[in-house]
C-alpha cells in the first residue's frame, strides 16, 4: 500500500502488518488523548468534539491513511467501486432529507415514529422510512425500535448547528441547486473548453450558465446560506488554533483586513483572542448581514463590514495585514485526500485551484511586487 510519499510500500502490503499499523496508531491516539484530559471518543450522541491540535491531526492523519489502506485491501477494487458508485444515491438521500426538514425534525433527544416524520416533512411514510434506513447506515440517524427514529452523532450535529446544515444544503441540495449539480456538469464544461479554463467559464457557469458570485448576487436568500455554509465550512475544516498560531497576530497593531472575508468567521475569531486588533471584513452586502448575526458584544466594535470587490484598487492604506481567505496549504500526504477535494470544489465552483506555499507566493509577487508573503495558514486538516 501507500506510504508518506505516495510510493507502495513493501512493509506494509499485508493484511496483519497493516492492523498492527491500525492498533499501533490507535493507541498512539488514544494515549494522546489520556495524557493531555481529552475525553476518549464515544458513540454517544453529543460526542462531536475532536481535539484540534496539530498533535492531534498528525496521529489521526496517521491511523486513517492505516485504515484507508487496510480497508481497501480487504475490501478489493471491485468493492471499492461498489461503494464509490452508491455514493450519489447517498447524497440524494441526504438532499431529501434536507429539503423536508428531517434534521429539525428528529430532535435531539428521544425518538419519533417513522409516521410521525413522515406526517410532520409532508412526504410519504414510505420513501421516508427508506431515506431513514440508508441515512441510519451513515451514522446519521439511528432505528432503536422498529418505526421508531432517533438521532445518531451525525444528525445530533446538523440538529444543533444551522451553519454546518447551510454547507450541506447548499453542496447537496437540488432545489438551490449549485454545487452538487455544478459539480455534475465538469464533464461537459472540459468538453467544452478541453485545453483551458479560467474563472469565465467553469463547470459551475456551464450548469448555471452564470459565475458563481453574480448568481448569489441576483437571490440574497441563497447568498445568505452560502453565508451560512462558509461559516459551516470553516467548523468542518478549520484548525483554529493553527490559524491562530500560523502568524504572530499578537505583535500587530491596527486594522487587519479579511479580503472576501465572507461573514467575517475567521476575524470574529482572531478578534475574540486578539484585542488589540480591528478587523475590517470585504465582501458583498449579503455576506455581511448574516455576519451582523455573529458578532458578540466582546468584540461588536472591532470588527466592521466593508462591501468592496477584491478586483477595485483597496481603499483600505494603512493595514497591518490582510487576510486572504481561501488559502489553502501544500499537499501532505496525511490530509491529501481532503485538500484533493478542495481542488476539484475550486475547478467546479471558480475556475480555481489548490496553490502551494511556492505557487501561491508567485501570483501574490505576480499581482504587485510589494507584497510580502508572511504565512500560509493551515486551513483543511
Ligand atoms: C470561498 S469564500 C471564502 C470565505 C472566507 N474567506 C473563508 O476562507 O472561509 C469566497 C468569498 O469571496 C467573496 N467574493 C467573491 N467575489 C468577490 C469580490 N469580487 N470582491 C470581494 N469578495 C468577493 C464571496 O462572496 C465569498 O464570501
Amino acid at each position: 500500500m501507500y506510504d508518506a510519499n505516495g510510493t507502495v510500500s513493501k512493509a506494509t502490503d499485508d493484511l496483519l502488518a497493516l492492523a498492527d499499523d491500525v492498533v499501533r496508531h490507535t493507541q498512539a491516539v488514544a494515549k494522546y488523548l489520556r495524557v493531555n484530559n481529552y475525553a476518549q471518543p464515544t458513540f454517544a450522541p453529543d460526542s462531536i468534539s475532536r481535539s484540534e491540535t496539530p498533535e492531534y491531526v498528525k496521529l489521526h492523519s496517521s491511523l486513517k491513511q492505516s485504515l484507508d489502506n487496510l480497508q481497501y485491501l480487504v475490501e478489493g477494487p471491485k468493492r471499492h467501486f461498489r461503494a464509490l458508485y452508491c455514493q450519489g444515491y447517498e447524497l440524494a438521500a441526504i438532499q431529501v432529507a434536507l429539503d423536508f426538514n428531517f434534521f429539525t425534525i428528529v430532535l435531539a433527544e428521544g425518538q419519533i415514529s417513522l409516521e410521525e416524520l413522515a406526517k410532520e416533512a409532508g412526504v410519504d411514510i414510505d420513501r421516508s422510512s427508506r431515506i431513514v434506513r440508508l441515512l441510519a447506515t451513515e451514522f446519521i440517524f439511528r432505528e432503536p425500535t422498529p418505526g421508531y427514529v432517533a438521532h445518531n452523532l451525525s444528525q445530533y450535529l446538523l440538529h444543533v448547528d444551522e451553519e454546518i446544515r447551510s454547507t450541506l444544503h447548499y453542496t447537496s441540495s437540488p432545489t438551490i441547486d449549485e454545487m452538487l449539480q455544478a459539480a455534475s456538469s465538469t464533464a461537459d464544461n472540459v468538453r467544452e473548453s478541453p485545453h483551458s479554463y479560467d474563472s469565465a467559464l467553469t463547470p459551475f457557469v456551464t450548469r448555471h450558465g452564470l459565475p458563481i458570485f453574480e448568481y448569489y448576487a441576483k437571490d440574497s436568500q441563497r447568498s445568505i446560506r452560502f453565508a451560512k455554509a462558509m461559516a459551516g465550512w470553516s467548523k468542518l475544516n478549520l484548525n483554529i488554533n493553527a490559524l491562530k498560531d500560523a502568524f504572530p497576530w499578537g505583535n500587530l497593531k491596527g486594522t487587519v483586513v479579511d479580503v472576501g472575508g465572507s461573514s467575517g468567521k475567521d476575524s470574529i475569531t482572531l478578534a475574540q483572542q486578539f484585542p488589540a486588533l480591528d478587523f475590517i471584513v470585504q465582501d458583498s452586502a449579503d455576506m455581511h448581514a448574516a455576519g451582523q448575526k455573529l458578532l458578540t458584544d466582546d468584540i461588536r466594535g472591532r470588527v466592521s463590514f466593508m462591501q468592496h470587490s477584491f478586483f477595485d484598487p483597496q481603499p483600505v492604506g494603512d493595514a497591518a495585514a490582510f487576510i486572504l481567505g481561501t488559502l489553502e496549504r501544500s499537499f501532505e500526504r496525511g490530509f491529501e485526500h481532503g485538500l484533493r477535494q478542495i481542488d476539484l470544489i475550486m475547478l467546479v465552483g471558480f475556475g480555481g485551484k489548490l496553490r502551494t506555499e511556492v505557487e501561491f507566493g508567485a501570483l501574490l509577487k505576480q499581482a504587485d511586487k510589494r507584497f510580502e508573503f508572511a504565512a500560509l495558514t493551515p486551513r483543511v486538516l
